[in-house]
């Protein structure tokens, strides 16, 4: 170029030149600007694998991770007034054999099988599932080059995130305010990010704690330039696709601790299972690594208590249990409560950080509990696991070298927090149990469950009362206890001992109830645990609650106080995601006489007892179950009922020989009385065969609901090819299902065949003038039958007269109604006159 310069020195030449040079210059700078963005994803990458590579105590993520299993869930999506419940309300629960269905690994989180691709994906679990550790592994995946999808990964904890404070840009929360090491060209970097946006994954973890949804939707941010906005309305304009529309966000949430409005609108719901058995043997395997004997020993003991083996199905539980194991002395007796597993943990960890650092704190005695425990209790007041930085600096160094608290960074700042939510809760409740400030009244409101309150609580204050009661019962040796035994808690005790006496059961809703079994179960009191049996109604509900593990041995264990008392229960596990192992415990029960539950759920249970040849059990099961009331409101309430009716007329599980506990069919069939199928315009007309090929086998229904399904002509003659054998249906409501005249022929005739029939609805659908006239020829053969009601059809007064004149036959029946808008209204008054059982409305 310069020697072009030499041989052409004319003006029009340096233009060339210049330009040429300006080109070069151009050249080099976008090489410059492409390797500072490459540094800077090489220099994250090796970040994250700094940051993400141990977990909690100090194991190696490579070492001690457990690939635990993800299931995808689905909504329910409802309108009008229920739109805004909480989330844990829509969410389909699938039955035991639906999640084994639905299970996902880590590495096919992000695939999209669907045509429409997703970019907004939620990852739910309860308090110490392992939402945080999976993103970590996550982010180790991205930095090993695992996710190739994405160039850019970036992760945000909404713990330490100000999501209020008004001064953020988009670049200035990607690139300030991750977890991602300082960026030196952070203009270069940011504009890369910004031309592929497709290229870059953003993770929210902790998105619970955004105090306050309300509004996180609205006034989203427009603009990905240096227009300062809220992290809320970052967050909103990111997932609204306003700014970096194409990008993919991953948000971490516990269920219970999140309105829907936003988890309702991703594209896809994900839950972390948590530890399944063989995940506890494995954890435990790799937390005591080459130490064998402590190993078998630990796994012993685990395996052994059934209590903490469920405990254990939660990662920061097994966690926290084998952290007790590895340090109490041996012989010692594992935890029998929640709160006893806590408080040894949590002494243990501040004895250790003493024991490490004398000069620091010397003994426990030295350091501060009760202002450590106050701190606890304002932040849980405020739904804050952060610590106020103003906090003596040897309280803080102690609680961070004993683990209670940790520390996060950004490149901006540190701050430090309560470790878990269980730790913090326990020094909550020791304050609450404690200090002389707190009366009794504030006790005992966050003790046991309160009747009053309608409002779904967060699963935080579910543990804090589980704490508080365990706290101010607990019979614990001297060195055990958390609690100082200087400090007089007889009032608070009585307090809260009155108001368990005065709790009513069964007033409680599904997931009150299931709280206030912890209550009394961390009481550790026979006391109680009979008057809470006392006071139970006869039929228990769980439906809609999610059983976890140790939910079900603290219903089991209490459950069997039942016999002295000699009660009995029936009940209702559908919709509770419990799983086969826990159902056949709760249904071995002496105390249980019946119990409801998914259907496919039953026959596996049954198989399972068939593998094992516990053919007394297996009757007792199959004896139990029960499908009475039967209200079919999801596809899945309906699609395994073919099995069960193939398995009572087979007499005989699937693939086996035929078995002698089932010589009488199903009882549950057999006996069922009253069905209602309410599946709707959707799925109505797709399922409703099915229900037909049950019907047969129902001999004792007698109220048969099947009103807004669109089953149409042809489902009304299917219905009629069985009513024959529905000898003592009583009632039939056919309103609102499009039939029409083809339909109701042949249902006219089969319904002379139903003895027993007393009520029929037709309301509501598509019959004119012939359909009438069948109904009406029909009519005096239907001898028990008391009411019809017929209005709001499309027949006109010929019809109408028809079936008029019919009932002057039917002296038996109450009542007929029949208008509609083509009946002319002279007509109907004459027909009103002549028999006044004939009715308008
Ligand atoms: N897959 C896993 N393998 C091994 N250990 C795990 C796993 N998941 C979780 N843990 C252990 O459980 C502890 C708690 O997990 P984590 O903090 O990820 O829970 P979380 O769901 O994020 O809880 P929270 O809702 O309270 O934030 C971790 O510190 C780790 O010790």
């Amino acid at each position: 170029m310069l020697r072009t310069a030499y041989l052409n020195p004319s003006g029009m030449t340096t233009s060339v030149i210049l330009l040429n040079l300006y080109g070069s210059a151009l050249h080099i700078l976008t090489i410059v600007k492409r390797k500072c963005v490459k540094d800077y994803i090489h220099h994250t990458q090796s970040y994250m694998r700094d940051v993400c590579c141990s977990m909690r105590g100090g194991m190696g993520m490579e070492s001690h991770y457990v690939d635990a299993h993800l299931v995808q869930r689905k909504l329910l999506i409802k309108s009008g007034k229920n739109a805004n419940k909480c989330l844990e309300k829509e969410l389909v629960v699938l039955s035991d054999s639906e999640r084994k269905k639905a299970k996902l690994d880590r590495s096919q989180l992000f695939h999209n099988s669907d045509s429409k691709p997703k970019q907004s994906f939620a990852l739910l679990g309860k308090a110490g599932a392992g939402k945080t550790t999976f993103i970590q592994r996550l982010c180790l995946d991205w930095a090993s080059g695992s996710l190739p999808q994405f160039q850019f990964v970036f992760l945000l904890n909404c713990k330490i995130l100000d999501l209020t404070q008004s001064n953020c840009s988009l670049k200035g929360l990607l690139l300030d305010l991750s977890m991602s090491p300082r960026c030196e060209d952070s203009d270069s970097v940011f504009k890369h990010i910004l031309s592929c946006p497709d290229e870059v994954l953003i993770i929210f973890d902790s998105f619970d704690h955004i105090k306050d949804f309300e509004g996180l939707l609205q006034s989203p941010a427009k603009s990905h330039t240096n227009t300062k906005y809220t992290i809320k309305q970052l967050f909103s304009g990111l997932f609204q696709k306003e700014i970096l529309s194409g990008c993919t966000l991953l948000i971490a949430t516990r269920p219970k601790d999140v309105l829907n409005q936003v988890l309702r609108k991703m594209d896809s719901l994900l839950e972390l299972c948590g530890f399944s058995p063989e995940d506890i043997e494995l954890y435990t395997s790799k937390y005591f690594g080459d130490n064998t004997s402590l190993q078998e020993s630990a796994l012993k003991q685990i395996k052994n208590d059934r209590y903490i083996f469920s405990l254990c199905s939660n990662p920061l539980l097994c966690w926290t249990t084998c952290f007790l194991l590895e340090h109490q002395e041996s012989g010692n007796d594992l935890p029998s409560t929640l709160t006893d597993l806590y408080q040894r943990a949590t002494s243990k960890h501040l004895q250790l950080a003493s024991l490490e650092n004398s000069s620091l704190c010397k003994n426990r005695k030295l350091l501060d509990i009760p202002q450590l425990c106050k701190m606890a209790w304002e932040g849980f007041k405020n739904h804050d696991t952060h610590v106020n930085p103003a906090s003596s600096t040897e309280l803080l160094d102690c609680a961070l070298k004993s683990g209670i608290l940790t520390s996060f960074k950004t490149s901006e700042c540190q701050k430090n927090h309560f470790a878990d939510l269980f730790t913090q809760n326990l020094l909550s409740a020791v304050h609450l149990v404690q200090s002389k400030q707190v009366n009794e009244k504030m006790v005992v409101a966050n003790s046991v469950v309160h009747q009053k309150k309608r409002k779904v609580q967060g699963e935080s204050q579910d543990v804090l009362q589980r704490f508080v009661t365990g706290l101010v019962f607990q019979k614990a040796p001297d060195g055990v206890s958390i609690l100082d035994s200087s400090v007089n808690i007889k009032a608070k005790r009585k307090a809260v001992e009155t108001h368990l006496e005065s709790m009513k059961p069964n007033d409680l809703l599904p997931a009150r109830l299931l709280e206030l079994f912890h209550c009394v179960y961390e009481t550790s009191s026979a006391k109680f645990a009979k008057l809470l049996l006392k006071n139970l109604p006869d039929n228990l509900s769980f439906y809609g609650t999610q059983l976890c593990p140790s939910d079900v041995y603290v219903i089991c264990h209490l459950l069997q106080y039942a016999s002295t008392l000699k009660r009995t229960f029936s009940i209702n596990l559908q919709d509770t995601c419990i799983p086969i192992s826990g159902l056949k415990e709760l249904v071995g029960l002496q105390c249980i006489k019946a119990f409801w539950a998914h259907t496919a759920d039953t026959i596996g249970l049954w198989e399972d007892l068939h593998r094992s040849n516990d053919e007394l059990n297996l009757k007792s099961a199959i004896e139990k179950f029960t499908l009475h009331p039967f209200k079919a409101t999801e596809g899945y309430h309906i699609e395994s009922l073919p099995v069960l009716v193939q398995i009572h007329r087979e007499k005989k599980l699937p693939m086996s020989e035929p078995v002698s506990a089932l010589d009488e069919g199903v009882p549950a069939l057999r006996h069922l009385q009253r069905l209602e199928f309410e599946l709707g315009v959707q799925n109505g007309p797709e399922l409703f065969p099915k229900l037909v090929e049950a019907l047969p086998s129902l001999q004792s229904l007698q109220h048969l609901d099947l009103e807004k399904n669109q089953i149409g002509d042809s489902g009304a003659e299917k219905l009629a090819g069985v009513l024959h054998y529905l000898k003592c249906l009583k009632l039939l409501n056919l309103s609102q299902n499009l039939i029409g005249d083809a339909g109701v022929e042949k249902l006219a005739k089969a319904l002379a065949s139903v003895p027993s029939l007393q009520s029929l609805s037709l309301y509501g659908n598509a019959i004119a003038d012939i359909g009438a006239e069948h109904l009406a020829l029909a009519l005096p053969d239907m001898n028990f039958l008391l009411d019809l009601n017929i209005a709001f059809n499309k027949f006109t007064d010929l019809g109408a007269k028809k079936l008029g004149a019919a009932l002057k036959n039917c002296t038996g029946m109450k009542s007929l109604e029949l208008w509609n808008d083509c009946i002319p209204y002279g007509v109907f008054e004459h027909l009103r006159l002549q028999d006044p059982r004939i009715r308008s409305l």
